[in-house]
């Protein structure tokens, strides 16, 4: 990859991040949602760690609270929302969970690259889209904005895009796809170091979505960042995540590598997700969509496990206590009915989560085998 624009910023205060990957440690994360019937939590008390250098994939089905989660990353979540309890320490920035007004503003987009969940439509419609990096390069005192506009370039071009074509084009000369890909560039071209992707791929067919998966995977090795993906697409997180976190109803229910959670999942949850993925291979019968429908805020129980309704190994204790997350191994996991736990606490998973079958190449390899054998 050629010189970054940060490489060029002389008018910049200092980096306070520095050139490494940030680690991100979320605790006791809550955030609520103001609604007829009171401020109900959309998320509910998270504790998640982004190692440095790792990509973390977020998987749940609709509304289990994982926009909300990427949006506290930022400290962006938007009335009627408020973050109601918790940190999320980013190494370099402290917690940004404290930050106000110019403090933030510098954080999103220099230190916290993003693409919001519909990207597809979130360009300004009135300007071509080089004038948007423009403004965005002047408004984090970019010195040399040439030198934005030829990464900007070099991304788009490396997604399969006419990089100047795309920079001369208004929204509505996009195609879904190709505003997606805008919003990654957009993400990645002031060299932030933690990158959070709410869906960077819905709005593409298989074969692009591949090659942007790719790219993601490769500008995050090359650049050394730490990245977090948001989606609802399994087979998303299975290509491109070191590490997966589970949400269900606003909690983490399972958390680890991604080869061992996705190739050994010990939550009935997570279970019921993979079981739910369509063969193209085999019996078409074996796709069991999972029964029930996932809670919305109004209707989440306020104790108890938050899966037990669609849960098939439900006993009395489901419906009374809240499942704690027990470490199993590399692994934690919320739920009573998992045995087998190693009695660690959070730390002690956390510690060999980081890499432990996080899958660098290793990894990798056998979660796309895990990948391959679902097809
Ligand atoms: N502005 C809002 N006002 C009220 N409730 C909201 C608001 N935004 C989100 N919610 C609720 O918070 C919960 C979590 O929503 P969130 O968008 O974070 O989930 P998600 O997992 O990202 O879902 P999706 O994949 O559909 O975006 C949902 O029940 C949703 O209805």
């Amino acid at each position: 990859m050629p010189s970054t624009p940060s490489d060029t910023r002389a008018d910049n205060p200092p980096d306070t991040l520095g050139r490494g990957a940030p680690g991100v440690r979320i605790s006791g994360l809550s955030v609520v949602y103001r609604t007829p019937a009171g401020e109900l939590p959309a998320v509910r008390g998270i504790d998640l760690e982004l190692p440095p250098g790792t990509i973390t994939g977020v998987v749940g089905e609709s509304g289990s609270g994982k926009s909300t989660l990427a949006l506290s990353l930022l400290n962006a979540v938007q009335p009627p929302g408020r973050i109601s309890a918790g940190s999320v320490e980013i190494d370099g920035l402290g917690d940004v969970v404290t930050l106000r007004g110019e403090e933030l503003r510098r954080a999103r987009g220099r230190h916290v690259g993003y693409v919001f969940q519909a990207a597809q439509n979130s360009l300004n419609p009135l300007k071509p889209v080089g004038k948007q990096l423009l403004d965005l390069g002047r408004s984090h005192g970019v010195a040399d904005l040439r030198g934005l506009v030829r990464e900007a370039r070099d991304l788009l071009g490396r997604m399969g895009l006419d990089g100047a074509r795309v920079l001369d084009s208004r929204q509505h000369e996009l195609s879904g796809g190709m505003r997606q890909r805008v919003g990654i560039m957009f993400a990645l071209v002031l060299n932030a170091h933690l990158v959070v992707l709410d869906e960077p791929t819905t709005a593409l067919d298989m074969i692009t979505q591949a090659t942007i998966l790719r790219i993601i995977r490769e500008v995050h090795e090359e650049r050394g960042l730490t990245t977090l993906v948001i989606t609802h697409d399994l087979g998303v997180v299975a290509e491109v995540a070191d590490r997966l976190a589970v949400m269900y109803g606003g909690r983490v229910v399972e958390q680890g590598p991604t080869r061992q959670v996705l190739g050994e999942p010990l939550h009935p949850y997570t279970r019921g997700l993979i079981q739910a993925i369509p063969r193209l291979v085999g019996d078409i019968g074996e796709a069991r969509a999972l029964p029930g429908r996932p809670p919305t805020l109004a209707t989440i129980p306020a104790a108890g496990c938050v899966f037990r309704e669609r849960c098939p190994l439900r006993t009395d204790v489901c419906v009374t206590q809240e499942p704690p997350e027990v470490a199993h191994g590399a692994r934690l996991v919320a739920c009573h009915a998992v045995e087998g736990g190693t009695g660690e606490d959070r730390a002690g998973a956390g510690n060999h989560g980081g890499q432990d079958g996080a899958g660098e190449p290793e990894g990798r390899a056998v979660t796309a085998g895990a990948r391959e054998e679902q097809v």
